[in-house]
This record gives structure tokens, C-alpha cells and sequence, in this order.
């Protein structure tokens, strides 16, 4: 599984407003179409290697890319069958129909054929789930290599609705921009391999996926003070603090201190006792506090938010200092990166509803602060509507710790200054670049010792 990365992601509606933008501009989409047939006959050509190709066609548009396609592979000698579940129901789909001079079979009589199969029966027009009968029928090709078109058939393409397609793809290409579904769970492991095709479409939107990481190499002037100092806050489980610490260390901070605890994870981490903390908050050199890691919920935990609520720095606020610090946040927004998990999140916004990435995004539309909503299909969402999917994280990130790791990360970019949203961005690029490096067996420690 793979995505392109710093990719436009599209829902249903800005598609097609960008679709109608084109036409008013005098693109017809009727060229966007062909464009989108070839695209596909390429991708099909590569996977195919010479072996037959079976293209199954829709009633819409999907099905449309689906004739074309299967016109421009014919013409390339490819031993081409066509399968179709309707006839076309679109002016578009009918002329790409009638550019195809072949038979078009039905599905279970073109069952037996090909090794390679193009799904080209439904995209982003799927406004119900596929039939029983349908799916039972699609399950037949299990085991085929499957090249998508769009989406996979039978997924709703914004990330609204969990239905599965009967028919995961190896290969998905994404036309013009990617959609909600390419990115989120259940359906993104189902959309294999994601390609992009830009047809034509120049996407103006707020979402994209993880850009590459950037090479943060320090300034020839840098000392430990400039390049971001941090301050962690350990509760009754240091040890969370600790990772949070030497991660922020890790991550790039010039200069980490450990509030709170007597046991620092690297020598250039300085502990302090609790009674310092509220001197340290006033420190103008501090540039980021991290809060939450290793704390449960309770008056300590609060008073200790409200301290650093108080304090006006920039916080990087996880686990259940959250919820401690929601009532003040949707007050006062403040610059801030909170990290929910799924039951963090659930716990602090219960009426949010939507995909996960429309969520995210009314979480930070209410607090005013970035919101890292993680899990392997993690979402960082700005007050502003900015969008960054991080699908495929590493599943090697899913244990014990690396949450805190994350936070310590999100500490140091975070003081460096600058926009929340991008430092939010580059810990999240950090610590899943830091997952695939090491890999099978990892545990959170890894993440931070070298
Ligand atoms: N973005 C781009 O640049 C370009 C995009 N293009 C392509 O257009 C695609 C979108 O095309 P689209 O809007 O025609 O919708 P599409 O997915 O083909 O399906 C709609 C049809 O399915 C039907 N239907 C719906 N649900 C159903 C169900 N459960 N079971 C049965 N039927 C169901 C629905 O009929 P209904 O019954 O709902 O009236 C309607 O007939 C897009 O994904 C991309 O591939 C390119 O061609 C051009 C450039
Ligand atoms: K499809």
C-alpha cells in the first residue's frame, strides 16, 4: 500500500465543482475523459505485461473511462474484453460506448476470462451500496489482479460510509485528486497501490497527503536555545514523559526539560522538581510545553493545564489533558497541537459526526487549535480547513508509547515557531519516517534512541 505524497484530496462535491470549473474555462469533459482512458490503458498496459485484460464497465462516468480504455488497449494489439453491468446512463458514457467497436458482454458470461481485471463500474456517482446479487457476483473475480478506476467500486468515496468493495484493488488511479476513501479506514488497505492521474484538473483544495519530510539541518548559527527549548511535564507515569522528553530531543529541540521526574532518559535532559514549574512556564526562552503524556485525568492534571493555559505558550496537549484543557480552548483559542487517539477523540467530542477528516477539522474549527487525530489513518486538521492525511502510517506505530514519542516531537517543532499546522505536520512525517526506518519489532524506546 502507498500514496502519492503532497497529493490534492478531492470529496465528491469539490470534484465535481472542479470538473464544472473546467467547462466553464472550455476544457469539455469529454477530454478529461479520454485523458482519464488512457491514463487507465497505461496503468493497464503496465500491469497487464501482455496478458488479456477484462474491463468492467458502469453506467456513469467510471464506466466511461472504462470504454475509453478499452478502446486506446485494443488499438495497442491488447486482447481486450468488455464487460457491462448497464447501459450508459450519461451523454459522456454513451459516445465513450460507441468508441468501442468490440462486443460488450455481461459480467458472469465474461466471468472465465482474464488474469487482469479494470473496475470501472462505479466512482464517485455511488450514492447507495451495491446490491447483494452485484456483490456476490464481483466476489467471483477474487483472486484476479485488479486495476480501479477512481475508487473501487462499491466504496463511498468521501470516507462517509464504511462499505466495502467485494473486489479490493492492487491498484487504484485516483483521477485528478485523490478522494477521502484513498485515506481513511476501513476502505484505504482496499484501494491497494494509489496512483494519481492529473487530467487536466488543476485541484484547488485544503487537503493533501503527508508531504516529503524535509531535512531539518540546523542553522550555522544555531545553540541549544534557538533551536526550540521544551518543556515536558511528567505526572504519576513518568516514563511517558520521559519518551516525550528524549523524543523532543530526538525530534530536534535545542534543549529539553523534564518537569516533574528524577530520571532522565538522555544525559542532556535536565529534570526538574514540580516545584519550578510555574518559574519555568514564565522562562521566554521555553518555546513549546508538552502536557498530558503519562498524567490521568484529575485535579492535578487540571490545575497543571490551567497553569500552562495560563502561561500563553504554545502546548502540545495529549491524552486526558485534552479534556482538561476543552473548556478554556473553546473560549480562548490558544496556539496549540492536540493528539487524541480514537477514544481520546470520542471522549472529547462526542457529538462530532462525519468522516474522520470532517471531524478533525470541526474539532479544530472549536478549539482553535491543530488537532493530530491519530490511528494508522491519521488526520492533522487547522482551524483554518488545512488538511494533511497521513495514510499509511507505519503499523509498526501501533503500541504502547509512541504517542508520547509523538507529542515530544510535536514539542520541538513546535518551538521552533512558526505555523502550528506545519510543525504538527513534520512530527507526524517524523515519527512515521522514524517507524520505517527501524521497522519489524519496533517499541516506542526505538523511536527515540538514536
Ligand atoms: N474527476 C475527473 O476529472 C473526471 C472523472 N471522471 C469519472 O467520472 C466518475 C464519476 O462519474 P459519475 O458521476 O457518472 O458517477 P459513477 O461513479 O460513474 O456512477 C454513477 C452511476 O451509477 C449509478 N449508481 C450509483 N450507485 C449505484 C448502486 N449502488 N448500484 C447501482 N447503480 C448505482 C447511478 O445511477 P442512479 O441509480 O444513482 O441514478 C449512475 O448511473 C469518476 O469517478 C471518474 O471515474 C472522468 O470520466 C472525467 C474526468
Ligand atoms: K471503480
Amino acid at each position: 500500500m502507498s500514496i502519492p505524497a503532497d497529493a490534492p484530496i478531492l470529496t465528491s462535491a469539490a470534484m465535481r465543482e472542479a470538473e464544472a470549473a473546467c467547462a466553464v474555462q472550455g476544457t469539455p469533459l469529454s477530454e478529461l475523459m479520454e485523458l482519464a482512458g488512457v491514463a487507465v490503458a497505461d496503468i493497464a498496459w503496465r500491469m497487464g505485461a501482455g496478458a488479456p485484460i477484462l474491463i468492467l464497465c458502469g453506467p456513469g462516468n467510471n464506466g466511461g473511462d472504462g470504454y475509453v480504455a478499452a478502446r486506446v488497449l485494443a488499438a495497442r494489439g491488447v486482447a481486450v474484453r468488455v464487460a457491462a453491468l448497464a447501459e450508459p446512463a450519461t451523454d459522456l458514457a454513451k459516445s465513450a460506448r460507441a468508441g468501442w467497436s468490440g462486443p460488450v458482454e455481461t459480467i458472469d458470461a465474461a466471468l472465465a476470462s482474464a488474469p487482469l481485471i479494470v473496475d470501472a463500474l462505479f466512482g464517485v456517482g455511488l450514492s447507495r451500496p451495491l446490491a447483494h446479487d452485484l456483490t456476490l457476483l464481483l466476489r467471483r473475480f477474487v483472486g484476479r489482479r485488479v486495476l480501479a478506476v477512481d475508487v473501487p467500486s462499491g466504496v463511498e468515496s468521501d470516507g462517509n460510509a464504511d462499505w466495502m468493495p467485494p473486489l479490493a484493488a492492487d491498484v487504484t488511479l485516483a483521477l485528478s485528486a485523490l478522494k477521502p476513501a484513498h485515506v481513511l479506514l476501513p476502505t484505504a488497505p482496499a484501494c491497494g497501490r494509489v496512483l494519481l492521474a492529473p487530467i487536466g484538473i488543476a485541484p484547488h483544495g485544503t487537503m493533501r497527503t503527508l508531504p516529503p519530510l524535509k531535512a531539518a539541518t540546523p542553522a550555522a548559527t544555531a545553540h541549544k536555545f534557538n533551536r526550540g527549548m521544551v518543556l515536558v511535564f511528567a505526572g504519576p507515569m513518568p516514563g511517558a514523559a520521559g519518551l516525550a522528553s528524549a523524543s523532543a530531543l530526538r525530534a530536534g529541540a535545542g534543549y529539553v526539560v523534564l518537569e516533574g521526574s528524577e530520571r532522565a532518559p538522555l544525559s542532556a535532559i535536565i529534570t526538574e522538581s514540580d516545584a519550578r514549574f510555574g518559574e519555568r512556564l514564565s522562562d521566554p526562552r521555553v518555546g513549546a510545553v508538552v502536557i498530558g503524556p503519562g498524567f490521568p485525568a484529575g485535579d492535578e492534571l487540571l490545575f497543571d493545564v490551567e497553569a500552562a493555559l495560563d502561561s500563553g505558550k504554545p502546548l502540545v496537549l495529549d491524552a486526558a489533558a485534552i479534556s482538561a484543557a476543552l473548556p478554556r480552548l473553546c473560549e480562548t483559542p490558544c496556539r496549540a497541537i492536540l493528539t487524541p487517539h480514537e477514544g481520546e477523540f470520542a471522549r472529547a467530542f462526542p457529538e462530532l459526526y462525519g468522516s474522520k477528516i470532517d471531524r478533525a477539522k470541526a474539532a479544530a474549527v472549536r478549539t482553535g487549535a491543530v488537532v493530530i487525530y491519530k490511528g494508522a489513518d491519521t488526520i492533522v486538521a487547522a482551524p483554518d480547513g488545512r488538511v494533511v492525511a497521513a495514510w499509511p502510517g507505519s503499523p509498526w506505530l501501533a503500541t504502547a508509547g509512541t504517542g508520547d514519542v509523538l507529542a515530544g516531537a510535536c514539542g520541538a517543532m513546535l518551538a521552533r515557531g512558526g505555523d502550528a499546522f506545519d510543525a504538527a505536520v513534520a512530527a507526524v512525517g517524523w515519527h512515521i519516517a522514524q517507524a520505517a526506518r527501524i521497522g519489524r519489532g519496533l517499541v516506542a524506546d526505538d523511536l527515540v534512541r538514536e
